[in-house]
């Protein structure tokens, strides 16, 4: 065995066997439409540093989606988040699925995770091509963990989600104002305690039998913050165009979820996006996820009023039956409905 494929055997044990066992059905030749650059179409720039309500408003009804730049997490935390996440995945599959114990969990071919972390999958069709790591923000504290590749990346993601806890807040304060929101309801709608880190690793495209790590999605968040480092694959839906979302150093990239279309009665957007796997690198991101409080009822004219919990439950249950996420049509109010 030459050094490269003793190499290539090492790395394959780092992935789940669902993986594995799928990668000589690769499909590289099927064709998939490529998206359009983002010189085309530009993605707003949201400055933290001069935040306008008007240029935040904007980027919201129009895109659900911008480029956050002057956001005060240092370069360097980013580039060792990374760094450290790489060397997580690195770990043999086996090592991941015992190191990753409550409140964490380690996820495979699927994105959905029950209340108690494990993983909500349907069947084969519904394989997403990609393996994370779930981390609950509020939870870290009690976490003692033993493997000093896990300890050291702990307290970085401490570290990070104390950022965008202050991110997160900054811009929901500021969308509230621009929407008229009455900024005591609101103020549950976005609870801190909720926020959670996933990290992902997206195989490298001659593994899969997809083109797809992710499948086309709304994130059914108040808002999430992407870090994604160094390598392209997020798309995002706009004016009916697949779009690429370039990765620039040291920004970070914010979308809006479905509570947030919710909130702010449909007149910001839950964007649609996925991601492609990349054909030359693995893709590692890191995204923090934010929600309203489980039991805070959100109230607007074009749905019925619901709270985070029946949002999630419903989830899971289309999850369930049906293999996807059917998301806020479910909760929408007909004109026969309305009040
Ligand atoms: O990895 C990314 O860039 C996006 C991930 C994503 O869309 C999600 O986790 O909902
Ligand atoms: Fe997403």
């Amino acid at each position: 065995m030459s050094e490269s494929e003793v190499t290539m055997n090492l790395e394959l044990e780092t992935y789940p066997p669902m993986f594995r066992q799928q990668n000589n059905q690769s499909c590289s030749h099927q064709k998939v439409d490529e998206p359009v650059g983002e010189s085309e179409l530009t993605i707003p720039v949201i400055d933290l540093h001069c935040l306008s309500h008007d240029e935040l408003g904007g980027a919201c009804r129009d895109w659900g989606l911008f480029r956050l730049v002057n956001h005060g997490v240092p370069s360097s935390l980013l580039r060792q988040l990374h760094e450290h996440a790489k060397e997580l995945f690195s770990l043999s599959f086996e090592c991941k699925k015992e190191i990753f114990c409550s409140p964490l969990s380690y996820l495979w071919g699927t994105t959905a995770i029950s209340p108690s972390g494990a993983a909500l999958l349907t069947g084969p069709q519904n394989i997403h091509w990609v393996e994370g790591f779930h981390f609950p923000l509020g939870q870290l504290s009690q976490l003692q963990p033993q493997h000093p590749t896990l300890a050291s990346f702990r307290l970085l993601a401490e570290e990070y989600g104390k950022h965008m806890g202050r991110l997160g807040r900054t811009i929901f304060k500021t969308m509230v104002m621009e929407l008229n929101l009455d900024p005591g309801e609101s103020e549950t709608h976005l609870d801190e305690c909720t926020g959670f880190l996933r990290v992902y690793r997206y195989p490298l495209r001659s593994m899969a039998n997809s083109a797809w790590g992710i499948e086309v999605h709304t994130d059914s968040s108040l808002l999430t913050i992407l870090n994604q480092y160094e390598v392209a694959g997020l798309e995002v839906l706009k004016d009916n165009q697949w779009l690429q979302v370039e990765p620039i150093s040291d920004t970070l990239i914010v979308n809006l979820g479905d509570m947030m279309q919710a909130i702010s009665n449909d007149k910001y957007k839950s964007v649609k996006h996925r991601v492609r796997l990349n054909k030359d690198r693995e893709r590692i991101s890191i995204g923090y996820f934010v929600f309203p409080k489980e039991d805070s009822v959100i109230r607007s004219s074009k749905y019925k009023p619901f709270t985070h919990g029946d949002f999630r439950a419903q989830v899971q249950q289309d999850i369930k039956t049906l293999g996807f996420k059917v998301g806020l049509e479910k909760f929408k109010l007909t004109q026969a409905s309305s009040p």
